[in-house]
């Protein structure tokens, strides 16, 4: 099978290696000649995994090569999956497989509404990945990895995913995954960004704990309304617990706030208010958030 992977950052990267491992050939899809002039000829690709480094290489290319793609992994941020993927629609076929894997919601209805009847599938990971440089990447875990289909006739597996040697669930849920991992990036990206702290200081005070608690019903209220079951337990007392376990982790969102990019907020909490408007729910506390976190984003980037 030959992967072709749009998005070649820290996740796109983890992949490639992922695949590669299994057997498949890979293909990095690259933004343009500039991203690609940053590469080392030969696609060399350094992987540091529980300080053991390895190297692999892939086959680079920009979006307007004329090779067809039959299986598409996408792992740009979910705010650039309707414009990286229109960029390589002609080179789509109507069999072509495509994943998305990414965090937050909304693009993978948008990603439908545009391409019609597509194979399709939805994933979402608690692995964690950074680039050192663009060819250097440090895997700090393999975490766990939900996919599903999101069209019909579309198989539990993508090809080849069989053979990943990673910790995979696919299952027919996936919408509830990806509603979990939005709760909980919900209750603790936009706050670690507004407080300028690591995920465990949300748990140091009252009043953040107040606010988080607060934030957490919301949520579940608008999941319930929608027909997702969150979790066993209560999403405040989740969310706590992950926020304990990453304790010393700065969140996704306060690094982005932190190096003046623009953030997944409107794909998480946007999303997330986007959906209690359509269910007639008032969600404050989250309406709130997400002003403020659009408040310290770079001008016009929505
Ligand atoms: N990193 C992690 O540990 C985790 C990340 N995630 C999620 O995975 C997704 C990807 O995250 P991550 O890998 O960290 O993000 P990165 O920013 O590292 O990577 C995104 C990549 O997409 C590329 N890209 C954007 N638009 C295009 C385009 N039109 N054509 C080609 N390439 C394009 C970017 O290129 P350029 O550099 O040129 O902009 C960049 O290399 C996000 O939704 C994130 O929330 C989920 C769990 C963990
Ligand atoms: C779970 C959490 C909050 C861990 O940092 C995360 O997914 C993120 O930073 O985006």
């Amino acid at each position: 099978m030959h992967w072709h992977i749009l998005g070649a950052g820290a996740i796109g990267c983890l992949w490639a290696d992922f695949l590669t491992q299994a057997g498949q050939k890979v293909s990095l899809i690259l933004r343009d000649q500039a991203s690609l002039a940053q590469w080392p000829a030969g696609g060399r690709l350094e992987i540091t995994e529980a300080e053991q480094p390895h190297h692999i290489h892939c086959q680079l290319e920009t979006p307007d090569a004329e090779v067809p793609i039959r299986h598409l992994l996408v792992a740009t941020k979910a705010y650039d999956t309707l414009s990286a993927v229109e960029a390589i629609q002609p080179r789509l076929h109507d069999d072509t497989e495509i994943v998305l894997l990414q965090n937050g919601m909304g693009q993978q209805e948008q990603l439908l509404e545009r391409l019609g009847n597509v194979r399709l599938w939805a994933a979402t990971t608690t692995a964690g990945a950074w680039l050192e440089t663009r060819n250097k990447l440090h895997c700090v875990s393999r975490g766990d990895t939900h996919i599903g289909p999101l069209t019909d006739n579309t198989s539990a597996l993508p090809s080849g995913w069989d053979r990943l040697d990673i910790p995979l669930h696919p299952g027919s849920d996936i919408q509830t995954h990806l509603w979990r991992k939005l709760a909980i990036n919900c209750a603790i990206n936009p706050l670690t960004a507004l407080f300028d702290c690591r995920n465990g200081a949300l748990l140091e005070d009252s009043g953040r704990i107040e606010l988080m608690r607060n934030a957490c019903r919301e949520v579940e209220h608008v999941a319930t309304a929608a027909g997702i079951e969150l979790f066993p337990e209560p999403l405040e007392v989740r969310a706590a617990a992950v926020a304990r376990a990453t304790g010393e982790n700065f969140s996704s969102m306060l690094q982005d706030i932190r190096h003046g990019r623009r953030s997944e907020i409107e794909q998480i909490t946007g999303y997330l208010c986007q959906q209690a408007d359509r269910l007639n729910i008032e969600v404050p506390v989250n309406h709130s958030l997400l002003q403020g976190i659009r408040a310290l984003s770079p001008t016009g980037q929505r």
